[in-house]
């Protein structure tokens, strides 16, 4: 049985991911927190799982790298450099980095990619997003995702077309840009709206998180899947074919 490792087992998905394990024909190798010494947990797992705090990432990364344990990354705010560091750490390793481990998000990218391919500049984009009042990070790692699936349908890159949060004289909008919009409260899991806003006409393509488990059977199935992988960066559609 592959034996994974949780960095933030004591969180809300840490807790969801466990829930899942058996399950999926997995077993628990421990979990680590933001006080632990995250070797340890490297050396006793077959392949890692991070769903901590962007503050943890760093250390979590180097002891996969430094074990050479596979590692699936769902803690989203990640900075620039951080993916750097995780296209480096892919040299050496399997890394599979993801704001949403859900079937649901990993299609609705798809299909977020050919609509914005499809409909040309002149349909805006916006895509707005609402989580739960503890979270930290906005706007979400879905969101994103989303936002780079749409932008590369425009043959494009999401940091070259985002515009985040509007506030006060902001002028008309900019044909081909992307808007970010973030909401927060109450228990909300995951709400992602995909806006496409043409003249006279308007696509919605939404995704509606009901409960983590869907985030915790993708986060499993992805790490029983990256365990067999050499070293590479890999994405949630490379482990579901799509
Ligand atoms: N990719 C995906 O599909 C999904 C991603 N997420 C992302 O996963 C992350 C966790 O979400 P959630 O479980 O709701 O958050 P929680 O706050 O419930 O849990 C976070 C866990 O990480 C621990 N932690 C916090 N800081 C550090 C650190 N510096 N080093 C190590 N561990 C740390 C916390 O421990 P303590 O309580 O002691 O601080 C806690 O156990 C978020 O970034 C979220 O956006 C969430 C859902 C799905
Ligand atoms: O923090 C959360 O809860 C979630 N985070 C991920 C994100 O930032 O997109 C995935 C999911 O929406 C829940």
């Amino acid at each position: 049985m592959t034996a994974i490792g949780i960095y933030g087992s004591g969180g809300r998905m840490g807790r969801a991911i466990q829930a899942a394990l058996e399950l999926a024909g997995a077993r628990f190798a421990g979990g680590a927190e933001a006080q632990d010494d995250p070797l340890p947990l490297a050396r006793a797992a077959d392949v890692l799982v991070d769903f901590s705090n962007a503050a943890g990432l760093d250390a979590h990364l180097a002891a996969a790298r430094a074990t050479g344990t596979p590692i699936v990354i769902g803690t989203t705010g990640l900075s620039v450099a951080q993916h750097e560091a995780i296209d480096a750490a892919a040299g050496e390793i399997a890394v599979l980095q993801t704001g949403n481990t859900s079937l649901g998000v990993t299609l609705l990218a798809t299909l977020v990619r050919e609509a914005a391919a499809r409909l040309g500049p002149d349909w805006d984009i916006e895509i707005v997003e609402m989580h739960h009042r503890h979270k930290v990070d906005a706007p979400s790692g879905t969101a994103l995702l989303l936002g780079e699936a749409a932008a590369s349908g425009r043959g494009s890159t999401l940091s070259e077309l985002r515009v985040d949060e509007r506030v006060g004289l902001v002028g008309a909008r900019t044909e081909g840009t992307i808007g970010l919009a973030a909401l927060r409260g109450g228990s909300v899991v995951g709400d992602h709206n995909v806006i496409l806003a043409g003249e006279g006409e308007r696509i919605e393509l939404g995704h509606y998180a009901q409960d983590r488990s869907i985030f915790a059977r993708g986060a499993v199935k992805a790490a029983l899947w990256l365990a067999g992988q050499p070293a590479g960066r890999y994405r949630m559609g490379d482990v579901l074919g799509l």
